[in-house]
């Protein structure tokens, strides 16, 4: 057992011991290893005092019955010279992070608080989001978190000074009737710094050792593009030193702000883009060398759709890193876009499991899978696109034209989603984002300088339905496909594929976009005929190669 030592906790309660064993999930008491003691849930007991109580149960330590903690603790360190060694050599081996879905009120806390402890022998360092949707609802955020407060019975300490200077930048905001990008960051930033001081203090109270940590202060070093940080590779060793070097001291589990980071600049508080969360979480993975990186959501993994478009959506056991980061990246809301890339870095696999159904299997993401039973692996829906046709004037030879029309784009700092070239036009379809949409202005202004060499038609109100799956069964997505949108009357507008080897796009209208998507579910995950299909690879002469049994 690492040495006792004094923490001064997050809620200005001070702590004294070493990190407490798990609690049971179907237990009133905390059991850890069978040479350890057991712990009920300690009563945090005056203002800032670290006499806490315990009733300590399991095995007869000297003037055994209640006794403090810390008493109990020297106690314990006289015996307990197995778990010292594995205490101190033990390393984080799992990152958890809860989405907001997952930690919406008092209750999904709770249930969070004992899903962790139902792992003793995982030593996880947890990442919250901020709780249900309050970075879109901030303004109702202080009854809601006081609320929190008062039905976890921890102390409003935890949160008050926070709400009060939450209440003053809204003051602040409200008078400068302005709210830049960098204010933005500052203002969603107070969600997860309250969320995560909420849960820790929690864990504390009943009996869980736990360290809360804004991230933006343990080296979540990145660019200072407000809103859509990239994280830095400065960050890697920085978070690793820190949060080992703390556990080195005085384990505790840590409790960090998924979302957030700090500008390398200005450091100022930025944001890691919209569902940011994930990112951190791998991020951590990466930079402690994790054993698995865990995202905790409220749907059963990955889904082959998103379930909000068609209900009968069914989880996707597995995954590669990036078929994962096409589904993210094309739309798929359950990860965000670049938080595949540190677990790919890090080798580290990712499991996606819900919150509210712990016992379903989720989706494992590596970097390799068993391909051959997969035709189609999940459908995505990117709405809300502008696809532009540029059909050159001539003015420009082909790489010339190619060349400007991309520097105009760049001169915006607008991104392209999809592209289609031929020798004198190229379509494109221009990236809702989450957070930038070009804005009319952005938008003619593109057109204006566009039209200086080509003749432009920009088409609003369209969506991109990528497929997913298996590039040595395009032809066959693409016939099923096409075969699909035919009999429903769709016409294509736009298709790409090539340069990801896991996703065929096709642009539709916006209105058609979702009754695409069931009718293209229906085909290829309900139908069942593609588990019994025979693909027979033709040879040149077309004649069939031999017969092979694809499942889906
Ligand atoms: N292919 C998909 N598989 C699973 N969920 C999806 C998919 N596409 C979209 N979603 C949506 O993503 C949501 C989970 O992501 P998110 O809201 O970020 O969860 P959390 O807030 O818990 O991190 C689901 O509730 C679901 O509606
Ligand atoms: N709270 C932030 C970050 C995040 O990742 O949230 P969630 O895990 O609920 O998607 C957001 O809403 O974007």
């Amino acid at each position: 057992m690492a040495a006792a030592a004094r923490v001064q906790c997050h809620n200005n309660t001070s702590f004294t011991g070493s990190p407490l064993p798990r609690r049971h999930r179907n237990s009133s008491t905390l059991h850890a290893s069978p040479n350890r003691v057991n712990f009920t849930p300690l009563k945090w007991i005056g203002d800032g005092s670290s006499s806490c109580t315990r009733t300590v149960s399991g095995p007869p330590l000297k003037g055994g019955g209640t006794t403090t903690v810390r008493a109990a603790f020297e106690e314990e360190k006289k015996t307990d010279a197995v778990n010292e060694v594995a205490e101190e050599k033990r390393r984080f081996t799992c990152v958890m992070k809860f989405g907001g879905s997952s930690v919406a009120t008092a209750e999904r806390m709770r249930e969070v608080a004992d899903l962790v402890l139902t792992f003793p022998e995982e030593s996880p360092v947890i990442v919250l989001s901020a709780m249900g949707k309050t970075t879109n609802n901030l303004l109702l955020l202080r009854r809601e978190r006081r609320l929190t407060v008062k039905e976890l019975e921890i102390d409003l300490s935890v949160v008050s000074s926070f709400l009060e200077e939450l209440e003053q930048l809204l003051k602040g905001i409200a008078m400068m009737k302005e709210l830049t990008l960098r204010t933005r960051d500052y203002l969603v930033s107070f969600g997860e710094c309250l969320s995560t001081r909420i849960f820790a203090a929690y864990l504390n109270k009943i009996g869980v050792k736990a360290r809360q940590y804004d991230a933006f202060e343990i080296g979540f070093i990145t660019t200072d593009d407000f809103t859509n940080g990239d994280i830095l590779e400065a960050t890697y060793p920085a978070v690793a030193k820190r949060l080992y070097d703390d556990w080195m001291h005085d384990p505790a589990v840590p409790v960090v702000t998924g979302f957030l980071g700090k500008g390398w600049k200005t450091c100022a508080v930025t944001t890691l883009g919209r569902g940011g969360s994930d990112l951190t979480a791998t991020t951590i993975g990466k930079a402690l060398g994790l054993q698995e990186i865990q995202v905790w959501k409220d749907v059963d993994g990955v889904l082959t759709c998103d379930p909000t478009i068609y209900k009968r959506a069914t989880p996707v056991p597995y995954l590669t890193f990036d078929e994962a980061a096409e589904l993210a990246y094309f739309g798929a809301q359950v990860l965000h876009p670049q938080s595949m890339r540190p677990a790919r870095e890090g080798g580290i696999p990712v499991r996606v499991k819900n919150s509210y159904n712990p016992k379903a299997p989720g989706t494992i993401i590596t970097k390799t899978r068993d391909m051959t039973k997969t035709v189609l692996t999940s459908i995505v829906l990117k709405r809300n696109v502008t696809m532009l046709d540029i059909a050159s004037t001539r003015m420009l030879g082909q790489v010339g034209f190619l060349a400007k029309v991309f520097s105009i784009f760049e001169d915006l700092e607008i991104s392209v989603d999809v592209v289609a070239t031929s020798e004198v036009s190229i379509s494109l379809t221009l990236d809702p984002g989450l957070i930038f949409v070009p804005c009319k202005q952005e938008l003619d202004h593109v057109v204006e300088e566009l039209e200086k060499i080509a003749v432009v038609n920009l088409a609003k109100g369209r969506a991109i339905i990528s497929l997913i799956g298996n590039v040595q069964h395009s032809s066959l997505i693409l016939e099923r496909a096409f075969h699909v949108l035919w009999t429903k009357g769709i016409n294509v507008q736009m298709i790409s594929q090539g340069a990801s080897k896991v996703n065929i796009s096709l642009i539709v209208n916006d209105a058609e976009a979702e009754g695409c998507v069931e009718a293209l579910h229906k085909s290829f995950f309900e139908s069942g005929d593609l588990s019994e299909l025979l693909i027979q690879p033709r040879l040149g002469n077309g004649s069939p190669v031999r017969a092979m049994q694809v499942e889906n």
